[in-house]
C-alpha cells in the first residue's frame, strides 16, 4: 500500500486578477480552493491514475472540514488526526506572475503527533510512504528523520520531499527517493544549482549523505534523475507555464505510478516529468491522457 503524510495541510486558494499593485483592492475575475499540501496532493494524482492510496497527516477546524469532505468526494481514503486549531489557508495569486502566501501553521499538540507515529507503525514491510512538505514549528524539526528510523525497522520505503534541515538531517536514514527542485538542493549545500551538470554534481553528493535515488526537478528547463548506476537528463519541448502549484508532487505520485507498476527507474522518470509538466501547462493535475499524449515529447539522454 503507499501513503502519504501532510504534516501540514492547506485549503489552497487560487485566485486570478488582472495586476496586482500594492496597496490597492483588486476585483478577482475567478477563484478555485482546493484540499492541499504536499502529501495530499500526492494522494490526488496517484488516484487521477488509478492507484489507490491512504492520506495521513493532521486536519482541524472549518478549513480541516473543507480538506477531509474534497478527499470523501473524490473518492481518496484518509486518515486525518483531527486537532483543534484550524489548518492554514495558502493563497495563490495568479497575475502577471504568480504570488504565493502560506498561512500559519496550527499548533501540533503531543498527543496528536503520537497518534501519528502508532498509525506509521501499523505499516507493513515493503509499503511506500510518501512524506512530503513543510513542517509545522510545534512538532520536532528532525520529525521526518525520527518517523524514518521507525519505518527503516519495519522495511518501509520512504520517498521524501522536503527542504532545508527537514531534508538535510533525513538523508542518513537513507531515503528510497528525493525530489528536491534545483534551488532546494542548492540550498541543501548553499550553492546555487543552474545546470543538469551542477544537478548531476549536488544530486549525488545527497546519494553520499544516504538518498538512494533523486530527481532534481528543473522546472521548465526538465529535470535530472541520479542513482549510482545512472544519471538521466529529461528535457521536453518549452510551453507555457500555465499552474506550478502542484507540478512537483506530479512528479512524485508519476514516478510512484509507474515504479510499482514494475516499470524500471528510466521509465519511471519519465513517466514521472510527464505527470509533472501535464500539470504545470494545464488547469487541474495531471491525467493519464495527458501524460500519454507528453510522454513521447520527452527525450532522455545519459550524462
Ligand atoms: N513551464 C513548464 N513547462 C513544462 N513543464 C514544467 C514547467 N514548469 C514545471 N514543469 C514540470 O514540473 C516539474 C516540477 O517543477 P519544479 O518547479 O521544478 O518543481 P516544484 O513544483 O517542486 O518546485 C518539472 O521538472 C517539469 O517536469
Ligand atoms: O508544505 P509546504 O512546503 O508549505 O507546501 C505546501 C504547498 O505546496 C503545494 O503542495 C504545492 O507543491 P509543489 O508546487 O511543490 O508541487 C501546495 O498544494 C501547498 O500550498
Amino acid at each position: 500500500m503507499i501513503y502519504t503524510v501532510t504534516l501540514n495541510p492547506s485549503i489552497d486558494y487560487h485566485v486570478w486578477i488582472e495586476t496586482m499593485t500594492e496597496g490597492a483592492i483588486h476585483q478577482a475575475q475567478k477563484e478555485w480552493k482546493a484540499a492541499g499540501g504536499k502529501g495530499i496532493n500526492v494522494s490526488k494524482v496517484l488516484h487521477n491514475l488509478g492507484s489507490a492510496s491512504v492520506a495521513l497527516g493532521f486536519v482541524g477546524g472549518f478549513t480541516g472540514s473543507f480538506i477531509r469532505q474534497q478527499l470523501e468526494q473524490e473518492g481518496i481514503k484518509h486518515r486525518f488526526i483531527p486537532i483543534s486549531e484550524d489548518s492554514r489557508v495558502n493563497i495563490k495569486i495568479k497575475a502577471e506572475r504568480e504570488t504565493d502566501l502560506s498561512g500559519v501553521s496550527p499548533h501540533i499538540p503531543k498527543e496528536a503527533l503520537k497518534q501519528l507515529l502508532d498509525q506509521l507503525d501499523q505499516l507493513e514491510r515493503n509499503d511506500f510512504l510518501v512524506l512530503a512538505g513543510s513542517v509545522p514549528e510545534s512538532l520536532p524539526a528532525d520529525i521526518y528523520r525520527l518517523i524514518m528510523q521507525r519505518m527503516n525497522e519495519i522495511g518501509v520505503h520512504v520517498i521524501l520531499d522536503a527542504k532545508g534541515t527537514a531534508l538535510g538531517n533525513a538523508l542518513a536514514e537513507k531515503p528510497f527517493l528525493i525530489k528536491p527542485n534545483h534551488h532546494e538542493l542548492g540550498d541543501l549545500f548553499g550553492v546555487s544549482v543552474t545546470t543538469p551538470e551542477d544537478a548531476v554534481l549536488y544530486g549525488r553528493r545527497a546519494l553520499e549523505m544516504g538518498a538512494s535515488n533523486a530527481i532534481v526537478s528543473m522546472a521548465g528547463d526538465g529535470a535530472v534523475f541520479v542513482n549510482r548506476t545512472t544519471a538521466l537528463l529529461a528535457q521536453f519541448p518549452r510551453q507555457q507555464l500555465v499552474n506550478s502549484i502542484g507540478a512537483g508532487d506530479s512528479m512524485v505520485a508519476g514516478f510512484l505510478y509507474a515504479y510499482t507498476r514494475g516499470q524500471g527507474e528510466k521509465e519511471a522518470f519519465r513517466y514521472a516529468v510527464a505527470a509533472g509538466s501535464t500539470t504545470a501547462i494545464s488547469e487541474g493535475f495531471c491525467t493519464p491522457e495527458k501524460i500519454q499524449a507528453f510522454l513521447p515529447t520527452i527525450s532522455i539522454t545519459e550524462l
